[in-house]
């Protein structure tokens, strides 16, 4: 089979404008970015048209290294829509050059089933990610520059809370000293670099209504806190909006097409281990003005994205899925059912049925939301038959629907079953109204400790000093009422990501805990995760290279 790159260059592209006048989009109100890329303004939204449109969320069950499909499958469900004459469109988050250049390549989907042009995609975009970085970074820059030029004064903060970001897996930049040398060069002091993805300036561009929410959450951005205690903020500084002119394009959601020339909107894109891991409300309510199926997705598996989407995503917006889709492969529930990753591609029918303890579990966990839920069988070529009639069966004893995705290999073609039963679904069953999994006024312990044991299974949580003493300035802020995000890894219910399957009654650690004030939501460190990743030891920038002037590698 060809590569993801090779598929993707030998698709024939429609104009943007053209796939956005083939979804009701005038031409004037198209902001090309080249030919096959453009912004389209949020001042489109159409709150009517978004509460009749039918919003599926695609999850998967707990991750492999690899990935388990969910950005494939959610285009190869709108392609499926398509073909059976449904007005579908996928609203995706960007990649990151981290995972791209890193571990597990880009975030375009694959085989058949692409958002596409696919390399520009998955480097440099439109530029938001840049431009959050340089939004991001300018605050430290400032805040650096404030605290240097009213040092005379006496003014200092007595803890500095706000780092920088890079779009780069760079484990070197976790923790560094800013300063050294002569004082002109600054205050010397402690400071560290997170990802992009894990930037608040990516969750308050991904959770903001318009731009003038966007400049409202970027001044109640908490930098530090000053030597009696208080708060400071990005406005306390005075540079709220000259932060917002930096995200000014940022801020309109990115148009491209599948590999079927289907609209797909492609906007924000924060991690869902170390962050919220949903695209930008915007986006999703654009996809909704204008398509009647909207497949829209979130990171990593159930306990993490899809938890995030409803209880901060959904609750924030309003947004209710009619459906969940959750993604499982043979190879991923054999990982979970005990076989060495190694051997998950050959066919082994224990492994597999020891591993459903992880789906079943999602399952359970989908269900407290009210969902209802199809599984969808990403197939790969590995894959036997026998294997699939065995989740198929699995599925009609715990009463879900079962689709085969055969997306990758098919296109659309390989997705119209799965389309015609989400059809079906959503006609005669519904899922219920959403039921959250904490609610607004219970306290942040309260909060993290109903998701660490209803949706992972923990049944003893700790704290530790640090987290204890940031929940006590939370509560002094009055800022109780937020959501929690909980960083935790992507690989395991718990927080050691060596524990596969279904763990339950474990103990669940808060190392820390990050105040996004401007975001409005409470993100709990659990365990080691870390918020700057590091690369592997065979990164993926070691299979891209520009030959003939074509790029190769890129997946
Ligand atoms: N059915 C499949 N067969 C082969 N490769 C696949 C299949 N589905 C996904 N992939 C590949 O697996 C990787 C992860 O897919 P992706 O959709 O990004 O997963 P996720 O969104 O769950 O991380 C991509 O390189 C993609 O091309
Ligand atoms: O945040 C993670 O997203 P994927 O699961 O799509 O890689
Ligand atoms: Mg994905």
């Amino acid at each position: 089979m060809k590569s993801d790159i090779e598929i993707a260059r030998s698709i024939e592209l429609k104009k943007i404008k053209q796939v956005a006048e083939g979804i009701g989009i005038p031409r004037e109100e198209v902001e090309n970015y080249g030919r096959y890329i453009a912004k389209i303004p949020e001042q489109l939204i159409d709150e009517e048209k978004v509460k009749k449109s039918n919003l599926i969320l695609v999850t998967a069950i707990t991750a492999t290294k690899a990935g388990i499909g969910k950005t494939t499958v959610s285009i190869g469900l709108a392609l499926g829509l398509n073909k059976i004459g449904k007005n579908a469109i996928v609203a995706l988050r960007e990649p990151s050059l981290g995972p791209c250049f890193g571990m597990k390549g880009g975030a375009a989907g694959g085989g058949y089933a692409q958002v596409l042009p696919m390399d520009k995609i998955n480097l440099h975009f439109t530029g938001d990610f840049h431009a959050i970085t340089s939004a991001h970074n300018m605050i430290s820059a400032l805040l650096d520059n404030y605290l240097y030029q009213n040092q005379a004064k006496g003014f200092g903060l007595k803890e500095i809370l706000w780092r920088r970001v890079l779009d780069v897996n760079d484990r070197s930049l976790r923790s560094i000293v800013v300063g050294l040398g002569p004082k002109s060069n600054g205050i010397t002091q402690e400071s560290g670099f997170d990802i992009t993805p894990a930037s608040e300036i990516m969750a308050i561009l991904c959770l903001s209504k318009d731009v003038s929410d966007l400049r409202r959450r970027i001044e109640n951005i908490l930098l530090g806190f000053t030597y009696d205690d208080q708060p400071f903020t990005v406005k306390d500084l005075g540079v709220a909006g000259a932060i917002t002119v930096l995200l000014k394009d940022a801020i309109h959601p990115n148009l491209v097409q599948t590999t079927e020339g289907t609209a797909a909107f492609v906007h924000g894109g924060p991690f869902a281990n170390i962050a919220h891991g949903c695209n930008s409300i915007l986006a999703t309510k654009l996809a909704m003005s204008f398509g009647d199926y909207v497949i829209t997705e979130a990171g990593f598996g159930a306990d993490l994205g899809a938890e995030k989407f409803y209880n901060i995503k959904c609750r924030k917006s309003g947004l209710q899925p009619r459906l969940t889709v959750i993604v499982a492969t043979a190879q991923g529930l054999k990982m979970h059912g005990g076989v060495s990753l190694d051997r998950i591609k050959e066919p082994n029918m224990e492994g597999l049925k020891e591993g459903l303890r992880n789906l079943d579990k999602h399952v359970r966990n989908l269900r407290s939301f009210g969902q209802t839920i199809i599984v969808a069988f990403n197939k790969f070529a590995s894959d036997t038959d026998e294997e699939m009639e065995l989740l198929r069966e699995h599925c009609e004893q715990l009463g879900v629907g079962f689709a085969i995705n055969n997306a990758f290999s098919e296109g659309g073609e390989g997705a119209v079953d799965m389309a015609r039963l989400v059809v079906d679904t959503i006609e005669n069953n519904p899922s219920e109204s959403l039921r959250y999994t904490y609610k607004e006024e219970d306290s942040i312990q309260q909060k993290i400790e109903k998701v660490a044991t209803n949706i992972y299974g923990a049944s003893v949580i700790t704290y530790s000093s640090i987290a204890r003493n940031r929940i006590k300035l939370i509560e002094k802020m009055g800022i109780t009422h937020y959501p929690v995000c909980i960083a935790k890894t992507q690989y395991s219910f718990s927080a050691d990501p060596k524990i596969y399957g279904a763990v339950n009654n474990f103990e669940f650690h808060i190392k820390d805990i990050v105040i996004n004030n401007g975001a409005e939501m409470i993100v709990a460190i659990a365990g080691e995760i870390l918020r700057m990743p590091g690369l592997p030891k065979e990164p993926q920038a070691l299979h891209i290279d520009i030959v003939d002037g074509e790029i190769e590698g890129l997946s």
